[in-house]
């Protein structure tokens, strides 16, 4: 094994990429002796010069005497020939590596000299490169941040690797490695085909007659877009040509979807134009995200925690109108794409879980424009227009997203496989999946207990059923009424207590019939769905934080405008109320077929309470904001009959009795809620377990703690209240958030 620093370092090439890791092993003192060669004598004097080697060959094979790392930084079609070159001087111990762009001809160049892959040899190639060329264009941090892939064969020496893989780490690169083919096709399309089209592109305008005008007038897409033409020709002409057949293949990938384009525009085809390029436009977030594997979260990195520190004290006063509801939002985007024309949706939350609804139906071909500024356009394709979605259908933390698209996927001709971030991939799907199998659905869940990914088959012929829920979840309801679309026959679902009933008030704006008889709702399968327009309220389960702030600060006065006050999402409502909470209803009216009122909130002496069972679906998203307010009432608040919470985002009794108690107050969990004695609340760290809903109920504990409180793991408000920070600081709350490294 090698050890550092080196004794001997070899670059056959300083070019940008050979002279700036030259520049980088030299500045961190990682070599003793550099040697290069080059074809240019002046670029090794100038190396010399500039001290980045200690002494430069015309010949390769007096480079590499006595090194013991090569790297080969020259032109890839020089590989063969470089390597016949080097052959005879290499010491028996030195390892190889290079930097080339592809990889398939690298390696067949070193079977043709030596007759098979040398074990010491690494395919490597640094993602790293810039228009500027040349020994003097390096700098020792090209590569940091960047990736680079390796790409060993299954002989390859695991010692050869490691070395090649710490010269790459001390570079700052995240290495990873891959098949050569595999690594050839995924360059191919990610990098040698965009530099094909920049340098095609302005090839093809230059010889247009007027090309002085095109160039004169070109403004920022133009250079934008060409940016890299500005790259070394000969360098590029030699990656074409050396991997041929990748880029063939990649190219006649794209001829494609120009013709696509091209044919869209010549029928006028105005949804067709309009679907690729808003499926463009969303698709490279959306893959950077799942790629993540993490929350649609955007704050959410894969390298960063989100941390709110609260400083104690304050009031909380002033009007507010929080994000739009987001039950309501995702429904809008649901039924807006099965429906027949154009819906138009204001007050859209553009918080993640909302968001990862709308790429759903985006993956699954639907035309939907926005959000921009809450306005969403949905361009609906009725209830036999969705297409097969390319891959699996990634719905970030959204437990909702989930369960209601399991019900809907149900019924459409073709598969599909949902999938979630760490958060949902616990949650439990057998309670959806299970109505849907006796109406003839196939759907699958994962492991013993029936958790994501979600796998259906397509075509199964839905039949109507009659279902009991057993657990009171608008979710598990609005998943088998949405499979009733499709069904034969009338589907019912009767609940055990009142549910948020979004679903059946929104497919009846839509036009389609749904009849309530007490616990019991039924739609009859094969009717339609006329576009319509959604004014989406402020969302309820947000203004909780803020109501309940309002009530515990002293001298607080606040008015939060346009809450949608469905009768089955007031919960919050009365139980504050029925702890002495202060809270006005004003200008009640109706939007859209919900009901919406402006709330006027002041501070309180809350007391505890038993809380009403009938109220806990009522509230179901708003105990831990509760939580809160109980910790800072008079006395004890007992809640029972909310098992439930355990399988929310996290198990929100466990997450909330240990983070109170962190904080000093007695909280007693138990199986099926919780016993809060009010108390004062001290200063601590507490976790919400990326939980949106436990950070923002711990922000709001700061207004009344004696010191500060740190929250971990936010960076999931976004899901469902984004700038949460802003809104509540503008309220009173001395709240920040910072960014720390994971460990
Ligand atoms: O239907 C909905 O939009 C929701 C239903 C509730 O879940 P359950 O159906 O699991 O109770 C709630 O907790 C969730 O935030 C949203
Ligand atoms: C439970 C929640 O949402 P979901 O089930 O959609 O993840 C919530 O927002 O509190």
């Amino acid at each position: 094994m090698q050890r550092w620093p080196l004794r001997q370092v070899a670059f056959i090439g300083l070019g940008l990429i050979g002279s700036s890791l030259a520049r980088l092993l030299r500045e961190r003192g990682l070599v003793e002796r550099i040697t290069a060669a080059s074809r240019s004598r002046q670029t090794l004097a100038t190396a010399q010069q500039l001290g980045i080697i200690d002494i430069g060959y015309a010949n390769p094979a007096d480079a590499v005497r006595g090194a013991d790392l090569v790297i080969l930084a020259m032109p890839v079609n020089a590989t063969e020939a470089v390597m016949a070159a080097i052959k005879p001087a290499l010491s028996q111990s030195a390892v190889v590596t290079d930097v080339g762009s592809t990889k398939g001809n690298v390696v067949a160049a070193a079977e043709a000299v030596w007759g098979h892959v040398p074990a010491t040899f690494v395919p490597g190639h640094p993602i790293a490169g810039s228009e500027q060329s040349g020994v003097m264009a390096g700098r020792a941090d090209l590569f940091a941040a960047h990736k680079v892939i390796l790409t060993p064969l299954t002989h390859t020496s695991a010692d050869a690797v490691a070395l090649v893989t710490a010269l790459w780490q001390a570079a700052g690169a995240e290495v990873m490695t891959m098949r050569v083919e595999q690594h050839d096709a995924v360059l191919a399309r990610t990098s040698h085909l965009p530099h094909l089209l920049a340098f095609s592109l302005v090839d093809t305008l230059a010889q247009e007659s007027d090309n002085l005008d095109i160039f004169r007038y070109a403004a920022g897409g133009f250079r934008d877009f060409t940016r890299i033409a500005a790259s070394d020709p000969r360098m590029w002409h030699d990656i074409f040509l050396a991997n041929r057949d990748a880029v063939i293949s990649a190219l006649d990938a794209f001829e494609a979807g120009t013709q696509r384009v091209r044919d869209a525009i010549t029928s006028n085809d105005s949804d067709a134009l309009l679907g690729m390029f808003t499926r463009a436009r969303a698709a490279r977030e959306h893959f950077t995200h799942m790629l993540a594997g993490t929350a649609y979260a955007k704050s959410m990195t894969h390298t960063k925690e989100l941390r709110f520190t609260v400083e104690p004290g304050g009031n909380f006063t002033g009007r507010a109108r929080v994000p739009g509801d987001k039950s309501i939002s995702h429904r809008s985007i649901m039924l807006g794409s099965l429906a027949t024309g154009v819906t138009d949706v204001t007050g859209f939350l553009e918080g993640e879980d909302a968001l990862a609804t709308l790429q759903a139906f985006r993956d699954m071909g639907v035309v939907i424009e926005g959000p921009t500024a809450g306005r969403v356009r949905v361009h609906g394709v009725g209830l036999h227009g969705l297409k097969a979605p390319p891959g699996p259908i990634y719905v970030g933390n959204s437990g909702t997203t989930m369960r209601l698209l399991s019900g809907l996927l149900s019924a459409q001709p073709f598969n599909a496989v949902l999938t979630g971030d760490a958060s949902l991939a616990k949650r439990p799907m057998e309670r959806i999946a299970k109505p849907l199998r006796m109406m003839g659905a196939d759907i699958q869940t994962t492991g013993e207990r029936g958790t994501p990914p979600v796998t259906i088959t397509g075509n199964a012929a839905l039949k109507g059923i009659h279902y009991d829920m057993p657990i009171a979840s608008a979710q598990v309801k609005s998943g088998v009424l949405l499979a009733g679309l499709w069904a034969q026959g009338t589907t019912s679902v009767t609940e055990p207590a009142p549910t948020r009933d979004h679903t059946e008030r929104m497919l009846r704006g839509f036009g389609y019939a749904v009849k309530t008889e007490g616990a019991t709702a039924n739609v009859q399968g094969g009717g339609k769905l006329t576009a319509t327009q959604i004014d989406v309220p402020a969302d309820i389960s947000s203004a909780a934080f803020f109501l309940v702030a309002a009530s515990i600060a002293p001298d607080s006065d606040l008015v939060l405008e346009h809450v949608g006050m469905n009768p089955t999402r007031v919960g919050v409502i009365n139980i504050l109320r029925a702890m002495g909470g202060n809270i006005e209803v004003l200008n009640s009216r109706e939007v859209g077929g919900e009901p919406v009122a402006d709330l006027h909130v002041r501070s309180a002496q809350l007391k505890g309470i038993d809380i009403p069972e009938d109220q806990v679906p009522l509230a179901i998203d708003e105990f831990p904001s509760l939580f809160i307010a109980a910790a800072c009432a008079e006395g004890v608040t007992t809640l029972t009959g909310a098992e439930e919470l355990r399988v929310k985002e996290s198990d929100r009794i466990q997450v909330m009795a240990d983070g109170l108690l962190t904080l000093g107050v007695s909280a007693v969990p138990t199986a099926d809620g919780i016993v809060i004695t009010g108390g004062p609340i001290g200063s601590g760290e507490v976790i919400s377990h990326g939980d949106h809903r436990i950070a923002m109920s711990f922000a709001m504990a700061g207004l009344r703690a004696t010191g500060p409180i740190v929250i971990r793991d936010c960076a999931n408000v976004a899901t469902s209240f984004p700038d949460f920070i802003g809104l509540a600081r503008r309220c009173g709350l001395r709240i920040r958030a910072s960014e720390h490294d994971l460990h």
